[in-house]
């Protein structure tokens, strides 16, 4: 059975008890959390929250006070008594309405605060998952998470918290203001809680799956539309636009239908306490009447009372409705609590070892990988890479060659086994270190919004423009970087800065060049580059390598050429391993597949 830990079986509706408390008491504690910081301004504001609403509740026992003391005094002459009334009206009146502005401005801000803290919070922490968790929970998923997740709590926090705590106060004074004009008229209001209470937990049954789904599938709907625009040139290419209107109407269909289930039951919660509080009013109103004629209730007193009687159901409805945004937002904290429960399943060293001068030794022993729970990719690997070698990985496609890669790289860990860098396991090293001395330039080449300095220099921060452009020039990428419309200064985000995926590549070679790390992997990075831009890549690659560790994974066997060894990986193992002549030499794969190469170029 799930135990609901984390994102996992996020998408269920309904929960088991145990489920369902375990879930529960993840969003609170986060939502405490979230206001533990905010506390003296929490403070102030149920201070004035209270003032104000009792300042509100006053008006009908003023009122009660006017007619049945201020108005006998006025006829039998004493006129300050309507000063008195009414000036002490007045004054309820200013401090009720000044307070209500102070304290809707403290909830602005208090919640302005929360959110803040929130979504910042959900972004380092989505920053810092492992990519194994990124590459099963989809990008539209997290956007949902960081979007209409925190929208709807931001209408719990902005509207409802506010309408709640002073309606709450405002009914309770409201209530003992009744039990002050008029105890028994106070029971039989109350009598009214009973049926309120049921239609509450009726509400909260229903609406509790509704709006469960309506998380689920409001992120299947930012999912489904991200992935076609994210996805736009592929959609293109493959004519995919009626497919994925089809698909998309179908998944904000079922969003329609989920809001208007929810509003169907708020449409029954609403009308249903209107209905309770009336049926107050009247009882109220026939006992009072039949009180007045035996003579045991003055007129006044019914007055305020059925004026009481009608203001303390008039905030019930603005309960209702936080009642209704407090579950829709329910279940959106439990989505971004369990998102902020995903722990990284690669964790930094809490004490890393320091490395000192790295010489780039490499050394996989008896190393068993898998990835997450799925079958076994390497299973008792062996691998040792000399400091200073350049070797390359071939092999067919599914062999395991970026999966050696990635694990060199530390973006997964090993299930058992070791992998050491100049003989210290990469798990004891910080990520700092690994960062700076181990580089990976992949195929995509991803460019960040800035200018091409910018993203050169992204290898070494704080990098010269001299710097720059050396490492520029070393790797071939100054020519076409000079002829961009303002050179290095280019955006490349905007027009004329677009670059080609081959430019990119480049760009991704001058930031490795730049950063000078001791390790260097290169998955299938130069395969966007043409032929003449690749012998000029060559050049380039002989100077980036240098005397580092690299390591090139390549379908082009032109660069294998330059490696001192060649790995033929088959199946998570390494099948040939020896220098390119050596293996050309023989029979093996290698062979057939330089053979294969050679030909393909006639
Ligand atoms: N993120 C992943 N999750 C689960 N399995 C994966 C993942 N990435 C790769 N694999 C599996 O691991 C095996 C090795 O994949 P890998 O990407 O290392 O192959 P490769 O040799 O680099 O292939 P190619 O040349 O096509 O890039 C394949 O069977 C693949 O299906």
């Amino acid at each position: 059975m799930s135990t609901n830990t984390g994102v996992s079986n996020e998408d269920a509706l309904t929960l088991t008890k145990d489920q369902r408390k375990r879930v529960r008491a993840r969003s609170w504690r986060l939502l405490a959390s979230l206001a533990a910081k905010q506390k003296p301004m929490l403070v102030l504001t149920l201070v004035l929250v209270v003032i104000s609403n009792a300042a509100r509740a006053a008006f009908p026992l003023l009122i009660a006070w006017a007619i049945d003391w201020g108005l006998p005094q006025v006829t039998s002459g004493n006129v300050a008594a309507l000063g008195i009334t009414g000036g002490a009206y007045v004054l309820c009146a200013i401090l009720a309405g000044t307070l209500l502005g102070w304290y809707i401005l403290c909830t602005a801000r208090m919640s302005q605060a929360m959110l803040l803290d929130l979504r910042l919070k959900v972004f380092r922490h989505t920053q810092r998952l492992s990519l194994e968790f990124h590459e099963n929970y989809t990008s539209g998923r997290i956007i949902s998470r960081q979007t209409s997740d925190l929208e709807t709590l931001r209408e719990l926090l902005d509207q409802g918290i506010s309408e709640l705590v002073s309606s709450g106060v405002f009914v309770v004074f409201t209530l003992l203001s009744i039990f002050l004009l008029d105890w028994r008229s106070g029971f039989l209001v109350m009598i009214a809680a009973i049926p309120i209470s049921l239609l509450f937990a009726w509400y909260q049954h229903r609406s509790e799956v509704v709006y469960r789904e309506s998380r689920v599938v409001s992120a299947r709907l930012i999912g489904s539309f991200v992935e076609t625009m994210t996805g736009i040139r592929a959609v293109k290419a493959f004519r995919k636009e009626k497919a994925n209107d089809a698909s998309y109407g179908k998944v904000a269909a079922e969003f329609r239908d989920n809001s208007i289930r929810s509003i169907n039951l708020f449409g029954v919660l609403q009308p249903g306490l209107v209905l309770i509080g009336n049926l107050a009013v009247a009882a109220v109103l026939a006992w009072g009447g039949f009180r007045i004629l035996d003579g045991t209730l003055a007129v006044g007193v019914l007055v305020a009372l059925l004026l009481a009687t009608k203001r303390v159901f008039q905030p019930v409805e603005g309960i209702a409705m936080f009642y209704s945004s407090l579950q829709a937002a329910t279940a959106a904290l439990e989505k971004v609590s369990g998102l902020l429960e995903e722990a990284p399943s690669v964790v930094e060293p809490e004490k890393p070892r320091p490395l000192g001068d790295v010489a780039g030794a490499l050394r996989f022993s008896n190393a068993v990988f898998g990835y997450g729970d799925g079958p076994v990719i390497m299973d008792r690997f062996d691998l040792d890479i000399p400091a200073g070698q350049t070797i390359a990985v071939v092999g067919q496609t599914g062999a395991g060659k970026s999966t050696l890669a990635k694990l060199i790289a530390r973006f997964y860990d090993l299930r058992s086994g070791s992998l050491t860098l100049d003989s210290v396991p990469i798990e004891q090293i910080g990520n700092d270190d690994l960062r700076r001395h181990v580089v990976m330039v992949t195929q995509e080449s991803f460019l960040f919004s800035g200018t091409v300095s910018e993203n050169i220099a992204l290898g070494k921060p704080g990098a010269s423009i001299e710097e720059i452009i050396l490492a520029a020039r070393a790797v071939g990428a100054h020519e076409f970087i000079t002829a961009l419309p303002e050179g290095y200064d280019t955006d490349v985000n905007k027009r004329g800065g677009r670059v080609s995926s081959g430019q990119r590549q480049l760009i991704s070679f001058a930031r490795a060049f730049l950063a000078d790390p001791a390790v260097l992997i290169l998955d299938e990075a130069t395969s966007s580059l043409d032929i003449p831009s690749e012998r000029a890549v060559q050049r380039g690659l002989q100077t980036l390598l240098g005397n580092r560790t690299a390591l090139i994974i390549a379908h082009r066997l032109s660069t294998v050429q330059i490696a001192d060894r060649v790995l033929v990986v088959h199946d998570g193992k390494i099948v040939e391993d020896g220098s390119p002549a050596e293996l050309i030499g023989s029979q093996g794969r290698f062979a057939a597949l330089h053979k294969a190469w050679r030909e393909s170029l006639v």
